[in-house]
C-alpha cells in the first residue's frame, strides 16, 4: 500500500468542493483479495447484518471488532489523518461548533467516552440481486463528515451491476444523483450526512445519502471506514 504518491492538496480540494473524491487505486489486486477473503473468516467480526431481514437491501456485512485487521486500522488512521482539516472548515462554513483533532486515536476517545465505544469499520459482500439501500452511516450523537470506501472487486470481472450511488438532497429542489463503478484498489471518500454548498447568503447543508444498485453477475466485495465509533 503506498499511499505517498496521492497528490493530497488535489483530493483535498476535489472532495471538499464536490462532497466526493475518487482516489486513484493504491491497494494492489493482493490486498484487495486478502481483505475480502477476510470475509468468511468467524473470528473477526462483533456483528453480522442480513441486509433484507431489516428492509436494508438485500447482502450481508459484518462489523470488525477491536483490534482491526492491520490494513484496515493503518488505513483509517491515515486517511483520517488528511480529512480533518476539511471535516473542521466544513463544520466552520456550516456553524457547528466541533472541532476534529488530526489523530485518530484522540477523536475515537471522545467517542468513547461518550458512550460510542463500538467499531464501525465493516465488510460487505453483494451476489446477484443484491443491493444497498441509499442510507447515512450514523451510529449515535457524534460523527465525522467523511467516510471510505474500499472497493475490493473489479467491476466487468467478478460482477456486474452493483454501482455506487450518491444522492444529493438539496433543500426546496429535487435530488442530484452521481453513479460511480471504480476499479478494484481504489478508494472512495464521501460526506456522511451533509456538506456545505455555497448560497447567495452563506452556506447551506445539502444532505448526502450512499447506496448500491443491484448487483446483476457475480460477487462484489467492498470494505467501509467510519471514523466515528457507535453507541
Ligand atoms: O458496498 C458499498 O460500496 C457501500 C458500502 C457502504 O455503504 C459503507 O461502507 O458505508
Ligand atoms: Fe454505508
Amino acid at each position: 500500500m503506498t499511499q505517498e504518491t496521492i497528490d493530497w492538496p488535489y483530493y483535498q480540494s476535489d472532495l471538499s468542493q464536490t462532497g466526493f473524491t475518487l482516489l486513484p487505486s493504491f491497494l494492489s489486486s493482493e490486498e484487495c483479495r486478502e481483505l475480502a477473503n477476510l470475509f468468511d473468516e468467524p473470528n473477526l467480526y462483533r456483528k453480522s447484518i442480513v441486509m433484507q431481514n431489516h428492509g436494508y437491501g438485500s447482502g450481508e456485512y459484518k462489523y470488525f471488532s477491536y483490534p482491526l485487521p492491520s490494513v484496515v486500522d493503518t488505513l483509517r488512521h491515515e486517511l483520517f489523518t488528511q480529512l480533518s482539516p476539511i471535516a473542521n472548515n466544513w463544520n466552520e462554513k456550516l456553524g457547528i461548533n466541533l472541532r476534529y483533532p488530526t489523530d485518530l486515536d484522540e477523536w475515537l476517545s471522545t467517542c468513547h467516552a461518550a458512550g460510542q465505544t463500538r467499531p464501525t469499520p465493516l465488510i460487505l459482500k453483494y451476489g446477484p440481486g443484491d443491493w444497498n439501500a441509499l442510507h447515512q452511516d450514523m451510529y449515535g450523537v457524534l460523527y465525522f463528515p467523511f467516510q471510505a470506501v474500499l472497493f475490493l472487486s473489479q467491476p466487468g470481472q467478478d460482477y456486474t451491476g452493483g454501482e455506487f450511488v450518491m444522492l444529493e438532497q438539496r433543500p426546496r429542489m429535487q435530488s442530484k444523483a452521481t453513479v460511480l463503478l471504480p476499479e478494484q484498489g481504489q478508494v472512495l471518500l464521501f460526506t456522511t450526512k451533509y456538506r456545505p454548498a455555497q448560497g447567495t447568503r452563506g452556506y447551506y447543508r445539502v444532505a448526502m445519502r450512499h447506496g448500491v444498485s443491484e448487483v446483476r453477475t457475480g460477487t462484489r466485495v467492498n470494505a467501509g471506514l467510519i471514523f466515528h465509533d457507535a453507541a
